[in-house]
């Protein structure tokens, strides 16, 4: 079903591009009114990025954090890789605390290391090698999960969507909006619904315009009118990413997912999880184990610089949270798919 799909049409968007010498990340937090990039030519730039959402989407946050890593290389004189590594150490400790949710950037980090531990005198180039290898390797598992994923969807159904998990998101094509772009092609999805994702907005903002580049028109809700969207019968799946998938399936998203996936079993919608394997932690035992990011409350008193919240007043702003493994109908990754997830298959497929 997979090699139906022209690919090409989707490559367009490119959150990271290496240059060379440089990592330039597109500037989502200006999207989609200003299209421009930002240019890294350091680790800390690159660990300021992530922080800031400048690059977001926990497959991006691990290969922006990789690319990170080849520009701290760039500070060191090491005869050997084992010797680089205590050099690079601080900077990439740096990198992992831009921001403590997505996995992916523990995991990118860790291969990294690995590949130092394992080189000699050209561990320079290896190290090169492997940052390219994690974002290949991505749009690779992305492509593949978007045939997966539809393959689960009646043909007509309606979708819903939150946050932003297109190539803005990742190396190219998206988890959940992968398995929408296909399933739109293959016609076995008629209406996309994108929740708006307050308060950053990656679904009104970066969500709806992705998919405008493709020709698919979703429908933006406000993420207060999911449950009256279901309770009407217009969504058959709920198709959400992943920042960290647990040992027992209990999947940490973007802040508001929980809320679907309550949502969706009480309207009998289904509730599809797709990540990479890259996301799914199996030292993490449940979600309780989870740190969720907290952010600047300031985020939630403007949008677009306007203010938009009564003065003098404090806010909470929890930014990711956690639905347990029985509400999901399926983790979809590129090493196959379990349906009704629990500890003991996510051990069959994915070992301890
Ligand atoms: C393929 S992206 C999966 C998740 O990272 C995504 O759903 C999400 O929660 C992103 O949060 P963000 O705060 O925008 O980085």
């Amino acid at each position: 079903m997979s090699q139906d799909l022209d690919f090409d049409r989707y490559d367009r968007i490119r959150p990271i591009r290496w240059t060379g010498d440089a990592l330039e990340l597109l500037d989502q937090r200006k999207l989609p009114f200003e299209v421009g990039y930002v240019r890294c030519e350091d680790s800390d730039a690159v660990a300021a990025a992530i922080h800031s959402l400048t690059v977001r989407g926990a497959p991006a946050i691990g290969i922006a954090a990789a690319w990170g890593v080849v520009l701290a290389a760039r500070q060191v004189d090491a005869g050997d890789g084992a010797a680089a590594l205590g050099q690079l150490e601080p900077a990439m400790q740096r990198l992992n605390a831009a921001r403590p949710t997505a996995v992916n950037l523990a995991w990118a980090l860790a291969r990294m290391r690995r590949v130092l531990v394992a080189s000699g005198e050209h561990w320079r180039v290896l190290l090169e090698q492997e940052a390219q290898a994690i974002a290949d390797e991505d749009l690779a598992a992305n492509r593949h999960m978007g045939a997966l994923g539809a393959a689960l969807i009646e043909p007509g159904s309606g979708v819903m969507t939150h946050c932003n998990t297109g190539s803005l998101a990742t190396a190219g094509f998206g988890t959940a909006l992968g398995v929408i772009r296909a399933g739109v092609a293959q016609a076995r999805i008629a209406r996309v619904y994108a929740g708006e994702t307050r308060p950053w907005l990656q679904g009104a903002r970066l969500t709806s315009w992705e998919l405008q580049q493709d020709g698919i028109a979703p429908t933006l809700v406000a993420d207060a009118a999911a449950a009256h969207l279901m309770k009407g019968g217009g969504v058959q799946w709920v198709i959400v990413g992943a920042d960290r998938i647990c040992a027992n399936g209990d999947t940490a998203n973007k802040i508001g997912t929980y809320q679907l996936a309550i949502s969706a079993r009480h309207h009998g919608a289904k509730f599809m999880v797709v990540a990479p394997s890259s996301t799914v932690d199996m030292d993490t035992p449940s979600g309780d184990a989870i740190e969720i990011e907290e952010r600047d409350p300031g985020e939630m008193f403007a949008i677009g610089g306007v203010r938009t919240a009564a003065l003098d007043i404090e806010a909470w702003n929890p930014v990711f949270d956690v639905t347990p493994y029985t509400l999901i109908d399926a983790i979809v990754t590129e090493k196959g798919v379990i349906e009704q997830p629990d500890e003991a298959k996510m051990r069959a497929l994915f070992g301890s």
